[in-house]
């Protein structure tokens, strides 16, 4: 998969170099292209926002810049991409959103900064390839970088070989709809709290009970909307008995 990041802040994604993502990368299985926006701009001031139309606070990233960018980072690649703007006002990214851009050969960024971007460079660019805009969560951030971290990081996991285990990927959160119950290791008492006895039981059947029960726990405790959302046949008898 290729991945490009279009900012003004380059530096803001050297997190990706780091660790798995960096081994990944080294390894071929993903190709990362950063590119500072400001390359594009031709004046001395390399500006690349303006006053709004209609007035309001702060500024808007200006279409033309962003226009000579995308163009020239889409032109670098024959391969089919996806275009993905993080903002605020996007559609939740999703951990389904993050399989389904796993299945992706290319994936082009653009992280605004300001206000956001100028709206037109979303609406020329769907017209003639698939355009996500796309939100990390309710929360207000600066800019698109930080949201560009985190969906290259939740969609670089599930590429196969990019994570040792790859059963954690198929296993984890969300896969079945459930938030992950709790984890421990060694040593079996740390500072007066012990292990649960039935993880060091060996049962198996019984160790996986307790921890569809834990993950049904926690999630009807803490993200009640996901258990709405369950498909009518995934709770079992044992499940609504909880
Ligand atoms: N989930 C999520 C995404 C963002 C995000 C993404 C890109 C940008 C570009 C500029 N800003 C700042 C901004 C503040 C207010 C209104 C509009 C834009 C951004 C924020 N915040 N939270």
């Amino acid at each position: 998969m290729r991945i490009d990041v279009v900012t003004i802040f380059p530096g803001y994604l050297a997190p990706l170099r780091e660790a798995l993502l960096g081994r990944a990368v080294g390894t071929g299985l993903l190709d990362i292209a950063v590119h500072d926006l400001r390359d594009w701009t031709h004046d001395v001031h390399q500006a690349v926002d303006d006053a709004p139309y209609g007035g309001g606070p702060g500024m808007v990233m200006r279409p033309h810049v962003w226009g000579e960018a995308l163009d020239d980072v889409l032109a670098a690649d024959p391969r089919p991409a996806r275009l993905v703007v993080p903002t605020p006002a996007g559609r939740p990214f999703t951990q389904a959103a993050a399989h389904a851009y796993a299945a992706q050969e290319r994936l082009v960024f653009a992280c605004g900064r300001y206000e956001g971007i100028d709206q037109r460079v979303v609406d020329h660019y769907a017209a003639s390839m698939p355009v996500d805009e796309i939100s990390i969560g309710d929360y207000v951030l600066v800019g698109g970088e930080v949201a560009v971290l985190v969906v290259v990081e939740a969609v670089a996991r599930l590429l196969p070989g990019v994570l040792g285990n790859p059963r954690s990927a198929a296993e984890d959160s969300f896969s079945d709809g459930l938030l992950e119950g709790p984890a421990y290791t060694r040593p079996e008492v740390w500072r007066g709290h012990a292990v649960p006895e039935v993880l060091r039981s060996g049962n198996h059947g019984a160790i996986a009970r307790w921890r569809r029960d834990r993950a049904l726990e926690r999630t009807a405790e803490r993200r009640p909307d996901l258990i709405a959302a369950l498909p009518p046949d995934a709770l079992d008898e044992a499940d609504r008995a909880l």
